[in-house]
């Protein structure tokens, strides 16, 4: 059974990383989601990491704002693939926190996802891309939704005014 840990530095960080659960839920691949922040919670952050392997899962989804330490923490303590969503900040827009997670040192490395909402809808895709390499059943869900998404794209064509 695959799993997908989504995790995030706060809960105000939900309105943005519900919407990466929502997609995994659309592509019936089974996930847990925690709250957990590495300056705040460093001893949990560590142990996380460490055992998320072992725990079953197969890709860790990090959410994090502003100096946004948290997925590069994880990729440390892991050799999963990490995905890390910018949230959007009020102070610097998010710019911020995709600095914070994209510019990791060579060696650890970290998949990091546009800021915000479509960051976090992409970070689902891309998990189930991962997972689809040895789970054909993800695959097809993931080629279905793709599908559906150009006939989607094609007939907004016809709602075009003259
Ligand atoms: N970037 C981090 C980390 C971390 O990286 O460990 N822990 C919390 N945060 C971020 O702080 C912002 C504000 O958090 P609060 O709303 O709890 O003050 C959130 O976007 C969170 O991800």
């Amino acid at each position: 059974m695959t799993k997908v840990a989504v995790v995030m530095g706060s809960t105000s960080d939900w309105p943005t990383m519900r919407l990466a659960v929502k997609q995994l839920s659309e592509l019936e691949i089974d996930y847990d989601t925690k709250v957990i922040s590495a300056h705040r919670m460093p001893e949990t952050l560590t142990k996380f990491g460490r055992d998320a392997r072992n725990g079953g899962y197969n890709v860790i989804i990090a959410g994090a704002g502003g100096a946004a330490h948290l997925p590069g923490m994880l990729a440390a303590n892991t050799t999963l693939p990490v995905i890390g969503v910018p949230i959007k900040t009020r102070t610097l827009s998010g710019m911020d926190s995709l600095l914070s997670i994209v510019q990791m040192p060579g060696g650890v490395p970290v998949a990091t996802m546009a800021i915000g909402d479509a960051g976090a809808v992409n970070a689902a895709l891309f998990a189930a891309a991962i997972l689809a390499v040895t789970d054909s059943r993800v695959a097809d869900r993931l080629q279905n939704f793709r599908s559906a998404q150009t006939r989607r794209a094609i007939e907004s064509e016809a709602t075009l005014d003259d």
